[in-house]
């Protein structure tokens, strides 16, 4: 079940570090928005991937952090995940992952820990089956 820690946090639960976040957040490349957005993958060796949000003058191109993190943790060898911290720059509520995000966490674990934090490390513990219920999953394709 979602909880919510209101003191800022420098260290989120099970090791990841916050401050990667908002390092990938001060990234971001998005012009078109003016909304940047940083996540961090927490792996199952420990390691933190970062990724930011990517936008593109098409404006349907645009990548979310969220993605980035993923899709680079992917390209590094890494197909096990505990947790993803994400954060932007909304200071007065948490701010949960699109639904595509949703869906290609999903791909990898129904698992996830997944970190909204606010700007000044205060955050909301949920998790995946929790952001997406009765999802479509990998697993659908081989058990039909
Ligand atoms: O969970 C989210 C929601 C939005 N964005 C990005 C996409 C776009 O660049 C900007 C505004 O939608 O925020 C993310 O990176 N993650
Ligand atoms: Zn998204």
């Amino acid at each position: 079940m979602a909880y919510t820690v209101t003191r800022p946090c420098t260290l989120l639960p099970s090791g990841m570090q916050f401050g990667k976040c908002l390092q990938a957040r001060d990234m971001a490349y998005c012009p078109y928005s003016r909304f940047p957005v940083g996540a961090a993958v927490l792996t199952a060796d420990g390691t933190i991937i970062t990724g930011c949000n990517v936008e593109n003058a098409s404006y349907g191109l645009t990548v979310c952090a969220e993605r980035t993190a993923v899709q680079r943790a992917v390209a590094e060898g890494h197909r096990h995940f505990r947790a993803i911290a994400v954060t932007c720059d909304i200071k007065d509520r948490f701010v949960g992952p699109c639904g595509a995000c949703r869906q290609v966490l999903m791909e990898f674990a129904s698992d996830w820990t997944v970190y909204l934090t606010k700007p000044d490390g205060s955050y909301k513990e949920t998790s995946l089956s929790e952001l997406l219920p009765l999802a479509f999953t990998p697993g659908h394709l081989t058990q039909h």
